[in-house]
């Protein structure tokens, strides 16, 4: 089966914003503007959600549909992935000091 990798996919979505094609989804998001990305997301997420509740296939599914709208939303906000993956480094290491604080536990589990 064919991948796509989610440098691909970044890239494909930026294609697009600097190359608007007829009939793309893509740029019909960009069309619509930010609400309206950021509207997808919001559904997106409750689509991933009530698909963790149901089985992995849907998990999958509506997975690949959020991460699909996260990157327009990206790519319409001049986020890069690199910008993602610098926030991401700069919090390897963190997990220790994170476990040893009690703040960011729920009361129940305190
Ligand atoms: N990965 C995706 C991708 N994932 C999801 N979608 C679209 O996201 C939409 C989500 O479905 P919904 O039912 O929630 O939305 P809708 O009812 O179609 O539309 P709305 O009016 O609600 O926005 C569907 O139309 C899917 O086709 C995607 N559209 C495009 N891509 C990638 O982007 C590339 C370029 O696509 P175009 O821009 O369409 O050429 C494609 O080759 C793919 O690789």
């Amino acid at each position: 089966m064919a991948q796509q990798s989610i440098e691909a996919l970044y890239a494909a979505a930026l294609a697009r914003k600097n190359n608007p094609q007829e009939g793309s989804y893509t740029d019909y998001l960009y069309q619509k503007g930010l609400d309206k990305i950021l509207k997808k997301v919001g559904e997106e997420s409750t689509e991933v959600i009530l698909g963790a509740k149901n089985n992995n296939d849907e998990l999958i599914y509506e997975t690949a549909d959020l991460f699909f709208h996260l990157i327009v939303l990206l790519v319409e906000k001049n986020v890069t992935l690199d910008d993602i993956k610098d926030e991401l480094g700069s919090r390897i290491g963190q997990q220790s000091q994170l476990h040893e604080r009690q703040d960011w536990r729920g009361d129940e589990q305190k």
